[in-house]
């Protein structure tokens, strides 16, 4: 099976209107850059998206919010992003926030073939409401689902044309239990080697989980190396 796509137009190609995504990353670090800007050309809309943030106004899912083409989004923050607040206080934008550990715990699951899971967070919350609540050890937790999406987008620093990943630093986020639970996923790296290149045992995520891979064409490093003081 070939994996390897020339771009992000390419490995996108039958992403179609309606679709659920997920999409890596966190803040502003470890985002699916090229593949975003893929979506933004094609016009896909209707979308759901599941990432743990929207972006910025100008960065990341943000550039997709400017087209309206995101329905509903599935995140654990939404900060930092006018457009964001503007659609969602005028109803164009559906929103379902996950406590962060739920949000990557559903996706894992979504990826290891685990329909639900209990978990205290969330527990006498908005975030319970309609949900199975069971007792463990004299603690109330909540049932949640698995997530899965028709694609993952992710975000990785070096990878082969098997799809065996390396992501960099805090990079790594989202990035493995995203790529576990897309049917088709689909990953960018800064790097693409031939297969056997990588290290066994650097690997994060295993060529299995990918679909389709690209080397991305270039970079926006918003987030800089800092040198401690
Ligand atoms: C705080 C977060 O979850 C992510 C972000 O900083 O955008």
């Amino acid at each position: 099976m070939n994996k390897v796509f020339d771009d992000a137009t390419t490995a996108l190609q039958d992403v179609q209107d309606g679709m659920t995504l997920m999409l890596g990353g966190f803040g502003l670090c470890g985002i699916p850059e090229n593949g975003i800007a893929a979506l933004v050309a094609k016009g896909v809309r209707n979308l759901t998206c599941i990432s743990n943030n929207a972006g910025v106004d100008d960065f990341g899912i943000g550039l997709m919010l400017q087209q309206r083409q995101v329905r509903k989004m599935i995140s654990s923050y939404v900060g930092e992003n006018a457009e964001f607040e503007r659609q969602l206080l005028s109803g164009e934008l559906e929103v379902e926030l996950i406590p962060q550990g739920s949000l990557a715990e559903r996706c894992r699951a979504g990826g290891a073939g685990i329909p639900a899971f209990f978990t205290p967070a969330g527990y006498g919350t908005e975030v319970q409401d309609r949900k199975e609540v069971r007792w463990f050890n004299g603690k109330a937790h909540i049932l949640e689902y698995a997530l899965t999406a028709d694609f993952a987008l992710v975000k990785a620093w070096k990878g082969d044309t098997d799809g065996n990943l390396i992501f960099k630093g805090t990079a790594r986020n989202f990035n493995p239990p995203m790529a576990m639970a897309g049917k088709i996923t689909v990953a960018e790296v800064e790097e693409l080697v031939p297969a056997g290149a990588l290290d066994p045992n650097q690997i994060h995520t295993a060529g299995i989980f990918v679909q389709r891979i690209f080397q991305g064409e270039a970079y926006e490093k918003r987030i800089e190396k800092r040198t401690t003081r």
